[in-house]
């Protein structure tokens, strides 16, 4: 039998040459809620050795809000937007105080990147992160990310951190990612439950047909564990390895031990235009195709044309993202438009009148979706 520390899997993490490690509330907080110094030094100092034995480490924390509730004179984390946003203001930099006392002691500087949802969805934003963090890692600086939570609003938001951290390892093309949280992994059902147990490889979704995520996460924890199941799957379909393991055993994590639960990649990298398309840009409108048309676009691969479009919703602009469904209203790929809403419904309403009086088929026209700009989920 391998040693643990030599299993196949885990030893992803292990081997990580660029790694993304997520750490949410729950563990860098004490029981009153509030910034809790010596959990955060702890993961600080596994971080700070693997970033000096030459690991390019990106570290997506949460704990703003919660590093707010003292200077704001709180007893308790805030439920409102507006007293969360005034704490995150007050508490990131508390936080990213502490960080950097924390790196400092190890010789390993930090730089903090605070990002919206909108910047991920944007792809003139998205590219200028992707920069941005390239360039802090060639410098051997590592990225501590968090949401921007101030300018944060209810529609656009992020809330948790989870699904930050999958996009980030998507960005900056992470060898692995590894989730911390206060639970020491996936269980199928809530763990507080009776005669529940660990999953401790996940290699599909037929895995976790029978898990329940739908439980409630900790006091201070956000999105539960159905955004971290979330943002694994997100990560995996790219080809990235997740670990999710206990932030208190983040040293065995990181030594590659077989602790937690792994997910093994479900899909291959792709170009990051294509990751960009399919995870992080937001959709403007759906446009939905006929069998033919899903068939072209699903099996053989080919630009979209207007000829196989039987409904538009929504108001997109040329170049925009729109999801493309099928007779169904199931969506089968997303892509990047060329036309405007409008002039696409002119097109396709002349087409059809067209095709009712002369059964001809429709002009030759640019396509609607060229092939290069589309992704098949
Ligand atoms: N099936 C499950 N397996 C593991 N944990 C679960 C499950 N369902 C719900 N949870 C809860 O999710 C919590 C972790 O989510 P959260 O509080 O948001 O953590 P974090 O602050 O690390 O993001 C755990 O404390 C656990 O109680
Ligand atoms: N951006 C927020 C994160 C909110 C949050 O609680 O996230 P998580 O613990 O990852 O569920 C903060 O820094 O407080």
């Amino acid at each position: 039998m391998l040693p643990m520390s030599d299993h196949p899997d885990h030893g992803v993490i292990r081997d990580a040459h660029r790694l993304v490690v997520k750490v949410g509330s729950s563990s860098l907080t004490g029981p009153q809620g509030g910034l809790d110094g010596f959990r955060l030094q702890a993961l600080s100092t596994a971080l700070a050795r693997r970033a000096m034995a030459g690991t390019q480490v990106v570290l997506v924390s949460s704990g703003a809000i919660a590093a707010g509730i003292q200077p704001l004179g709180l007893s308790r984390r805030p439920k409102d937007l507006a007293t969360q946003q005034a704490a995150a203001s007050a508490g990131q930099g508390v936080l990213m105080a502490a960080y950097t006392q924390a790196f400092t002691l190890h010789g390993v500087r930090v730089g903090q990147v605070l990002l919206t949802a909108d910047d991920m969805q944007r792809r003139s934003h998205y590219v200028n992160a992707s920069r941005t963090l390239e360039r802090l890692l060639e410098l051997e600086i590592v990225p501590i990310v968090n949401e921007n939570d101030t300018v944060a609003t209810d529609e656009i938001r992020f809330g948790d951190n989870d699904r930050l951290a999958a996009l980030v390892a998507h960005l900056v093309n992470a060898d692995a990612m590894l989730l911390l949280s206060d639970v020491d992994g996936l269980y199928d059902g809530h763990p507080s439950a009776p005669g529940v147990r660990r999953i401790s490889h996940v290699t599909g979704a037929d895995d976790l047909a029978h898990v329940d995520v739908s439980g409630s996460g900790s006091q201070v924890g956000t999105g539960g564990m159905a955004t971290k199941l979330a943002a694994a799957q997100m990560a995996t379909a790219e080809g990235i390895s997740v670990l999710l393991a206990s932030a208190d055993q983040v040293g065995p994590a990181l030594a590659g031990e077989e602790i937690g639960t792994f997910f093994s990649p479900t899909g291959r990298r792709g170009p990051a235009r294509r990751r960009w398309l399919a995870h992080a840009s937001s959709s403007s409108g759906r446009i939905v195709l006929d069998d033919g048309a899903v068939q072209a676009v699903v099996l053989r691969r080919t630009s979209l044309l207007p000829v196989g479009i039987t409904r538009l919703e929504g108001r997109f602009a040329a170049g925009d993202t729109v999801e493309l469904c099928d007779p169904d209203g199931r969506v089968v790929a997303r892509g990047l438009v060329g036309y405007d809403a409008d002039e696409l419904r002119q097109l396709v309403g002349r087409r059809m009148e067209r095709s009712a009086r002369l059964r001809t088929g429709a002009p030759a026209t640019r396509p609607v979706v060229r092939r290069d700009d589309l992704v098949v989920l």
